[in-house]
């Protein structure tokens, strides 16, 4: 395979957005994509692909390339130079070049050092793993010996999947649009269908008419957890751009009613661009501009879903920066965040009526702990009825958490 500069400049170009300007890589790779028309699409995928495996697989390679700190540009250069060389060796089937070229950038670099800092890296586990020491150490303190199966896991390419959108259509006729060899369905998960192969969904006809969205398989558990019937209220009230709002309409068929609260105004704005190209009526948006918002819907609600903010450390398949980027202080801030809203946001929910509290983050103290300490502190008033977690490693699902309570 031969490497062409123009690419790895991109590339490096790209890391150093992510690293040294701290910005968002899915952002980054997507702006810098389109800045250059000229690329071809394996030019594209290469850019792309180098650079979320640099970013996810970031301590082992600076590891290998020697890079203490990366802040120049010779850094990035050497950094995605020692990525090439030992890339066939840690993910199967990628092409690496023989050598390296002869580029001033990598003058210094010597194949056989960089063969054996990889073997070296390999021998401890937050090098191998590419996570940072803080993570590694909560992750080891609460999932114990489970936390290096999933560790491993949340390392893997996080597949694509689509959840079909039964106001408008069914899972065959999907099947049957987008081919049935390129998808399959997802045992457990009634209206999921993974794609086999990378394709860029958005641009499809079927996409642009609201027949999917892009939902991953466990996030497709969480609506259907809330247990709606038809004709219920139900109030999404973390409901970000509204991947489990248009999933709840779906699922009621557009009966009953569900408000979509979020602190973040333009996500709700996005939620109702997606919600029109989805076909869902009954649904209406509300930014939770100060708590009064909260306290006069006191006692409203049939159903309510709090798809709270979290780490994020049950995706890190698809966001392999925000482990880089994450601190242990907004961890403790966040977790003291979902214990008021689930204390401050329940109260919404009418005698009867159920709540879910969901987290897209493997670590109990943001999931099971949370809902253990609220319905202890609230057995008069609620009933804790079910829980279920997604594993990475056990079902190659995001990892999420859901509880589903009843208030008595
Ligand atoms: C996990 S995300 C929600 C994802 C969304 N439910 C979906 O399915 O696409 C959590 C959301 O909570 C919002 N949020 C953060 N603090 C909040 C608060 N105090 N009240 C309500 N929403 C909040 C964030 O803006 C974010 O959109």
């Amino acid at each position: 395979m031969k490497l062409y500069r123009g690419l790895v400049a991109a590339t490096v170009e790209a890391l150093q957005d992510v690293f040294v300007k701290n910005r968002q890589a899915d952002r980054v790779v997507e702006q810098l994509l389109k800045s250059n028309k000229k690329w071809g699409a394996r030019d594209r995928a290469f850019i792309a692909e180098n650079v979320y495996e640099i970013v996810r697989w970031w301590r082992l390679v600076k590891y290998v390339a020697q890079v203490e700190k990366a802040v120049e540009s010779d850094d990035f250069w050497r950094i995605a130079g020692a990525w090439q060389l030992i890339k066939p060796q840690h993910l199967e089937g990628r092409e690496a070049p023989e050598s390296l070229p002869e580029w001033p950038e990598f003058e210094a670099m010597n194949p056989e050092t960089i063969a054996e800092r990889y073997q070296e890296g390999l021998q401890i586990r937050k090098i191998a793993q590419s996570i940072p020491d803080w993570i590694d150490v909560t992750g080891e303190a609460e999932l114990g010996e489970q936390w290096p199966a999933e560790l491993a896991a949340l390392n893997k390419t996080a597949p694509v999947v689509l959840r079909v959108n039964s106001l408008k259509t069914n899972v065959d006729t999907v099947r049957e649009q987008l081919g049935t060899d390129i998808t399959e369905p997802v045992p457990g998960v009634p209206q999921a269908l993974a794609l086999k192969k990378r394709i860029n969904v958005a641009a499809l006809e079927s996409f642009k008419s609201g027949f999917f969205e892009v939902q991953d398989a466990g996030s497709q558990l969480i609506a259907p957890y809330l247990d709606v019937r038809e004709g219920v209220s139900v109030i999404d009230a973390c409901a970000g751009a509204g991947g489990k709002s248009l999933h709840l309409a779906a699922l009621l068929g557009n009966s009953g009613s569900i408000l979509s609260m979020d602190i973040e105004h333009f996500k709700l704005q996005e939620l109702e661009r997606r919600a029109a190209r989805n076909g869902v009526t009954n649904l209406t948006t509300m930014h939770i501009s100060s708590e009064k918002i909260i306290e006069s819907l006191a006692g409203t609600t049939d159903r309510l879903l709090l798809d709270v903010p979290c780490s994020g450390l049950g995706v890190l398949r698809r966001n392999p920066d925000s482990k880089w980027k994450l601190k242990p202080e907004f961890l403790d801030k966040i977790r003291k965040v979902q214990a008021q809203i689930l204390e401050n946001y329940s109260k919404m929910v009418k005698k009867g009526g159920k709540m879910v509290y969901a987290t897209c983050s493997i670590l109990p103290s943001e999931s099971e702990e949370q809902v253990r300490a609220f319905t202890k502190r609230h057995k008069v008033d609620w009933q804790f009825v079910s829980e279920h977690r997604t594993s990475p490693a056990r079902d190659g699902f995001d990892g999420f958490y859901m509880a589903l309570l009843e208030r008595k």
